[in-house]
């Protein structure tokens, strides 16, 4: 029986594994060696083999522990999860503007833009503190339950400090073009077909039956919106992305704020280009109204919110090695 030491034991180690894994995967700046890590890490797993009534499913230890399973339980989100209207040039963005500042009667309007991940959006549910369910975007109502798989994620935390009673963290799940290019190499090695984008090969990964599967594909995860949530007062898009990098989830660094809609359309024309040199694949830029009163005062449709728009870029002209057959 586990005496009240060792309890407190287990204790700091899972909080200095979860500092540590924090710094190493959402940072990228570990301030100890693997081997020390390590050390840790071995210290609980033994504490854990020897006091097997001490695991709890948000230990570090269990992130690889689920069972493979044969299907995804569906379940109903309390709040749904928006899509995004699209906009395919300034001039939309302008038009969407001019809604926007009609719907509130003002003249003037604080937006925020941020990168559009091009991954698969996920809706994770926390109570105090510990992720108890990872469910896919499904048709924004409903959702697949993945959360054997999602726990592989290093970059979704298992637990989080000071987190309130309830909250629905959403985001994009999304593979790093570095794993996808490996991942098809290794495909192509063993006779498989490859995945046609990142966004294919996440999916993929995502809803595998076999969680071991899902770990060894080196996902990650931006996190930028909140569903339902219980005893948090947020009053901005920029203040919830705050909050989330508080709460340790990595969250996209490219957001910025404009006091014009020229700002915006300043920024997407700059982003059409820096794109290509991030890590990540992204499909263009989300437009968001900064303020919550102001979002919440414009509502949303059925499917889409009335204070956000994607603007999307041009798909990539892939070359297509196909012979010019001249007929003559
Ligand atoms: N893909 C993204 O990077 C992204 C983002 N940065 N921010 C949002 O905000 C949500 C919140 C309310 C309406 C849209 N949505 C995003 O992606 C959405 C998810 C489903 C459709 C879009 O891809």
């Amino acid at each position: 029986m586990a005496t009240e030491e060792i309890r407190k034991k287990v204790q700091e180690l899972r909080k200095e594994i979860r500092h540590h894994s924090y710094l190493y995967y959402v940072k990228d700046a570990p301030e100890i060696t693997d081997y020390e890590f390590d050390h840790l890490y071995r210290q609980l797993v033994d504490l854990e083999k020897e006091y097997p009534e001490l695991v709890t499913p948000d230990s570090p230890t269990q992130r690889v522990g689920g069972k493979a399973s044969d299907d995804f339980g569906k379940v109903r989100f309390r709040k749904p999860m928006l899509s995004l209207a699209n906009a395919f040039s300034a001039d939309e963005l302008r038009d969407f503007d001019r809604r926007v500042k009609e719907g509130l009667g003002v003249n003037s309007v604080e937006y925020i833009t941020e990168l559009k991940i091009d991954g698969l959006s996920m809706n994770l549910i926390y109570e105090n503190g510990s992720l108890v369910q990872g469910l896919t975007r499904g048709d924004g109502r409903v959702g697949e339950d993945v959360t054997a798989n999602v726990k592989t994620i290093h970059t979704i935390p298992l637990y989080i400090e000071n987190a309130p009673p309830y909250m629905e963290v959403r985001g994009e799940v999304y593979m790093p073009r570095k794993s996808f290019i490996t991942l098809n190499e290794e495909r192509d090695e063993a006779g498989l077909m490859p995945f046609a984008n990142c966004r294919n090969a996440a999916a993929g990964s995502l809803r595998q039956l076999d969680p071991h599967v899902t770990a060894s594909r080196n996902l990650a995860f931006f996190a930028y919106a909140l569903g339902d949530m219980q005893g948090l007062e947020i009053h901005s898009q920029e203040e919830l992305l705050k909050q989330l990098e508080a709460f340790h989830f990595q969250v996209n660094p490219n957001y910025r704020k404009w006091d014009s809609i020229e700002g915006v359309i300043k920024g997407v024309n700059e982003w059409e280009v820096k794109r290509h040199d991030l890590g990540y694949d992204t499909d263009g830029m989300v437009i968001k109204v900064n303020d919550f009163a102001q979002q919440n005062q414009l509502g949303a449709t059925v499917k889409d919110p009335k204070w956000a728009m994607a603007y999307k870029y041009p798909p990539e002209e892939v070359e297509t090695k196909v012979e010019r057959i001249i007929v003559t």
